[in-house]
């Protein structure tokens, strides 16, 4: 079985997987983001836009507990019921391995690995065993269609097929949430729309929340709520 079924069973629409609140963030002096809040429901696809520079990116490393928040009175950060704020360095890349999956524009597979050890690697990292981690990429790989390409190289798969591999990767572990930064943004048309139709496919089968930055109008549009970001606030 390729994900747990009960996956599905914690899927309510009216059911917050995140809920964010004064979120604000200052590079250099300079607010970067100015007290965001935000709530998205479990099984949401919520799409971030704006102009370069709006602060989608910092927002989504901070959503996904890769960046910390400036320590204001009000912050709260809860993901998936677990107040991520407050927990140590060693709890948090825990909680994050676990919970959190992550998909990017450069899609940064380790180049001297092969497709299905790339995959592998989250799931070592929680612990599992050769053959289960094995098993379970494998399936994923099939899944998006790369069963003839499980032993190739990243030089040796094109841009579409590298991207699909990452994100078997970020969905080893069976996370709840997605957090994907232009994952389209490299890919031709076609490989850019099997990736967005993908992403609801995954929604659908495995119930997974997905928060996308994005500068495609078309997956923006297809997303359940689409979010405009302007000089560090949101406007819509
Ligand atoms: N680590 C950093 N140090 C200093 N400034 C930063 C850092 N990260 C981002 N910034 C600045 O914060 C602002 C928001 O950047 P961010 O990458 O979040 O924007 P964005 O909306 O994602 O833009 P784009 O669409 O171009 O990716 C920009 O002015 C950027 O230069």
């Amino acid at each position: 079985m390729l994900f747990n079924k009960s996956l599905s069973k914690f899927v309510s629409k009216f059911t917050s997987m995140i809920k964010a609140e004064n979120i604000s963030k200052q590079f250099n002096g300079l607010a970067v983001l100015k007290n965001v809040s935000l709530s998205i429901d479990k099984g949401e696809i919520v799409a971030i836009v704006g102009a370069s520079g709006a602060g989608k990116t910092t927002l989504l490393q901070i959503l996904g507990t890769l960046d910390a928040p400036e320590k204001e009175h009000h912050v709260r950060l809860i993901i998936n019921e677990t107040d991520v704020l407050n927990l140590k360095d060693q709890q948090l890349a825990t909680f994050r391995n676990k919970n959190l999956g992550f998909i990017f524009q450069f899609h940064q597979l380790l180049p001297e690995f092969n497709a299905i050890e790339n995959v592998c690697i989250p799931a070592f990292i929680a612990g599992k065993s050769k053959t289960e981690a094995e098993k379970e990429a494998k399936e994923l790989l099939d899944y998006l269609g790369l069963s003839h390409r499980i032993h190739h190289f990243p030089s040796e798969l094109s841009g579409g097929e590298q991207q699909r591999v990452a994100v078997a990767r970020a969905l080893i572990n069976k996370p709840a949430v997605i957090f994907a930064d232009e994952p389209s943004g490299n890919l031709d048309t076609n490989s850019a729309e099997n990736l967005h139709e993908l992403f609801f496919k995954l929604r659908d089968n495995f119930g997974q929340t997905f928060v996308i930055v994005t500068h495609n109008e078309e997956l923006a549009d297809l997303a359940d709520r689409k979010l405009v970001m302007s000089d560090g606030k949101f406007v819509i």
